[in-house]
């Protein structure tokens, strides 16, 4: 994975290192064990690993791990844009662009401070970036790793100073699952949904749980609530997704000729992932100058023994 080259105790540890392509990222660890790795290569998060080390992100066997593409799995930010409809390469830039670390970043907020490794990341449109999308924006990730291993991602993005500008915006996760057919996720019955197979119509969601039976499923849930469950009945464990700042969420999990026609993904692969992201997709987010805007992802997993009922579904 290359070398260290510094280590900052942010009360645990962030480590720099050089990814295979020799861009920095951000090793992450919690006393326990835990890890994150988070790639200025698209502000992406790689890899998020529990105190026994096991992956709880998606990664392909055939991803591509070299800019400009972001590699599939992890989770790629999708800005300004979510998928193709705007003028913007699909899913936006932010995912294609080289990073900064912000070496001197604000403090956490003493409430969240406990023991958390975090890292702000920043990313400022260059002259060119401007030509496509002429607005100034700044936007300040910062990624941290709690103690209980929770991975919270926080997104700040604001007109600098500019005129009003509008985005959407995802944080694509890829999660690790042992097999599609056996997830249910909860948290979206009864709302409605934009189907991205269908010309964006919009549908209202009929089952008490989302399920995967047969065929590609690409969804934006509208209005959804800010803590949505996966679960993994043969990995006996649940993903709790909370978001703030994230109306929106989108399901997707390619099936099988879509697997096929995607060339940095593995034809059986589907089976093993699930990408649920919170998201502001169906109402951009417009920004007047000096406005910021927060979005917040917090993501957990707990025995699957947790009932659905504790988390006010
Ligand atoms: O291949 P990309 O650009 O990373 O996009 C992957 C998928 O991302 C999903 O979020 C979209 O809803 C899909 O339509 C798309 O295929």
């Amino acid at each position: 994975m290359g070398h260290s080259a510094a280590i900052w105790d942010y009360k645990a540890a962030v480590e720099i290192t050089k990814d295979w392509n020799g861009i920095d990222q951000a090793v992450l660890g919690n006393p326990q064990g835990a890890s994150a790795r988070v790639s200025l290569h698209g502000g992406q998060v790689t890899s998020w690993r529990n105190e026994h080390g096991e992956e709880l992100l998606f990664t392909s066997s055939k991803a591509i791990f070299k800019p400009p593409k972001a590699m599939r799995g992890g989770i790629p930010i999708c800005f300004p844009q979510f998928g193709n409809c705007g003028s913007l390469e699909q899913h936006g830039f932010a995912r294609n662009k080289i990073w900064m670390v912000d070496d001197n970043p604000p403090p956490l907020h003493p409430n969240d401070s406990q023991g958390k490794a975090f890292i702000d990341l920043l990313l400022k449109p260059s002259e060119d970036d401007l030509k496509f999308w002429p607005h100034s924006f700044e936007f300040r990730l910062r990624v941290s790793l709690a103690t209980n291993a929770d991975l919270m991602l926080i997104s700040r993005i604001r007109n600098v100073n500019g005129k009003p500008f509008s985005f959407s915006f995802a944080y694509h996760t890829y999660l690790s699952v042992s097999d599609i057919s056996e997830i249910r996720i909860e948290g979206l019955e009864t709302l409605d949904y934009l189907d991205n197979l269908c010309r964006r119509e919009r549908f209202t969601e009929q089952g008490d749980a989302v399920t995967f039976e047969a065929e590609q499923v690409d969804r934006v849930y509208l209005g959804s609530p800010n803590v949505i469950a996966v679960l993994d009945h043969e990995k006996k464990r649940t993903y709790l997704i909370r978001k703030e700042g994230l109306p929106d969420a989108v399901v997707w999990n390619p099936w099988e000729k879509k697997s096929k026609s995607m060339v940095d993904f593995g034809d059986e692969e589907y089976k093993q992932m699930l990408c649920v992201d919170g998201a502001a997709i169906e109402k951009p987010i417009t920004l007047k100058p000096g406005e910021e805007w927060t979005g917040r992802l917090q993501l957990s997993v707990v025995p699957s023994s947790f009932c659905s009922d504790q988390l006010h579904l």
